[in-house]
């Protein structure tokens, strides 16, 4: 992988047997694996000690190009639980490399945002999204991310609504999820940069492992409530 330098260890990997309860055609018969996670990767024993020690992990994960039976390969989807402070744990994207669509839904189901994505660009995941990212591209869509290491994602509600509100299917289109009763309509966002806490374009994310800021902004959401109402914004 061209965009990391460090050693990269076994990945875990999702097949489409795997996705099949969340798809947009379970019947599908394609097989095969669609993504690979590589999980809390640090370049030096120092960098691994500061994300330890910040609570923090940087993961990078790279989705397949290609559909399942028409349906762009994207990632299972979850939720994230809550923190101590009573906000649900945030998380920071960055896309390395390719073109991704990273599809966020409120709890509530009154916002659906899709933020269209390319090299450089940062997302943030607010507490309270959902989240799916999808590979509407011809290449491997390689990003990184940065959240918490203090829990692990809830797929139960992807999982018992069939996956996100909206699927992308390979002619671009989306498609609401029947499941959905009642939901906002998707509404496009472009990626912006969150100078207030050093999320910006020019700053790859893994430098942003040693700014101080970091460890707090995916611990305590509670603290930065100023950003999470405005990161949505049209
Ligand atoms: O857990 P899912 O929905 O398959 O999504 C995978 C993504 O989530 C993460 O676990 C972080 O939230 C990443 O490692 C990976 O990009």
């Amino acid at each position: 992988m061209d965009v990391w330098k460090g050693v990269l260890p076994e990945p875990e990997v999702r097949t489409v047997e795997d996705m099949r309860e969340v798809l947009a055609y379970p019947a599908c018969e394609q097989q095969g694996p669609l993504y690979y996670m590589y999980r809390d990767l640090a370049l030096t024993d120092e960098d691994h000690a500061i994300l330890r020690e910040g609570g923090i992990r940087y993961d990078i994960t790279i989705i397949t190009p290609g559909s399942v039976c028409g349906e762009f390969i994207k990632t299972k989807g979850h939720y994230h639980p809550e923190s101590p402070g009573g906000l649900q744990y945030p998380e920071i994207y960055e896309v390395l490399s390719g073109k991704g669509h990273f599809l966020l839904q409120s709890q509530d189901l009154t916002d659906v945002v899709l933020h269209p994505a390319t090299t450089g660009d940062k997302i943030l995941i607010p507490p309270g999204f959902g989240h799916v990212t999808i590979n509407p591209g011809e290449d491997p869509l390689v990003m990184a991310n940065i959240v918490s290491r203090n829990f692990e994602s809830d797929y139960s509600f992807f999982r018992a609504y069939r996956g996100a509100a909206y699927y992308e299917t390979d002619d671009g289109q989306f498609l609401k999820n029947p499941l959905y009763t009642r939901v906002a309509d998707l509404r496009f966002l472009e990626a912006v940069d969150h100078p207030e806490v050093g999320v910006v374009r020019e700053v790859p994310l893994y430098d942003l492992i040693r700014d101080p800021l970091i460890p707090d902004l995916m611990n305590l959401p509670e603290a930065f409530t100023h950003i999470w109402e405005n990161c949505l914004r049209d």
